[in-house]
């Protein structure tokens, strides 16, 4: 059995954060407290704000004004997250398995193995094959798995139920849950339901 990474203490704080693009402010005067074992789903309209959000909580966009800081994370431990955008980063002539290699190397190994975090994701069985050759929603399963091979604290996903089938839904509703019972933290901007007790949600733009 895998054994679970279990993570210290840890708090985000969000002070007074605005954030937009280009000359467009899309929030204001956002804070924000959450812990360990918590979760937080974005919801909102399209073009509400939600992946820029998320970008700038990534450290991937400049805030415009106010702070972010992570408490409780020691940097020696590497980074305290990990990005899922809308984009799977999945190459042509790069198979399943060296995909997820390739990251788990990149980001740094966790006790969880490749072939472990396939087959969690319901991918055991394609992990020979170019993952160019992956279905949409196989892609996006590819993409989750670079969450488990790479332990981090703090998930910041992008629609990461995007292309997913109703089995797909559950599944990162599970990987979730399982992050948040190891003491993680998780931020989602989403549009479909997903059912995550601990989650609190937050809605840009007005009601979705
Ligand atoms: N690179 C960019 N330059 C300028 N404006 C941008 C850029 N990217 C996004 N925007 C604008 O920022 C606004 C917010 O976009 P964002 O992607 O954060 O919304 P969202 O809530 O995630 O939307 P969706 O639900 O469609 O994913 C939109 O009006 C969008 O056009």
């Amino acid at each position: 059995m895998t054994q679970r990474q279990v993570f210290p203490q840890l708090r985000l704080n969000v002070h007074g954060l605005s954030c937009g693009r280009g000359d467009a402010v899309l929030l204001e005067g956002l804070d924000l407290a959450l812990d360990g074992g918590h979760a937080l789903l974005l919801r909102g309209p399209n073009g509400s704000g939600k992946s820029t959000l998320l970008l700038t909580l990534a450290g991937l966009l400049r805030p415009l004004e106010g702070t972010i800081t992570f408490e409780g994370h020691d940097e020696e431990n590497g980074p305290a997250l990990h990005y899922c955008g809308h984009r799977n980063a999945v190459r042509a002539r790069l198979g399943v398995l060296e995909t997820l290699n390739f990251w788990r190397a990149l980001n740094g190994a966790g006790t969880m193995e490749p072939e472990a975090a396939l087959e969690r994701v319901g991918l055991g069985r394609a992990a020979l094959l170019d993952a160019a050759y992956l279905s949409a929603g196989q892609q996006r399963r590819l993409a989750l798995a670079r969450l488990l091979v790479s332990p981090r604290p703090l998930w910041l996903l992008d629609e990461p139920t995007a292309a997913l089938d109703s089995e797909g839904h559950a599944l990162v509703a599970a990987l979730v849950i399982e992050h948040l019972a190891s003491g993680g933290l998780a931020i989602i901007a989403t549009h479909d339901p997903l059912d995550i007790a601990a989650a609190e949600t937050l809605t840009l733009g007005g009601p979705a």
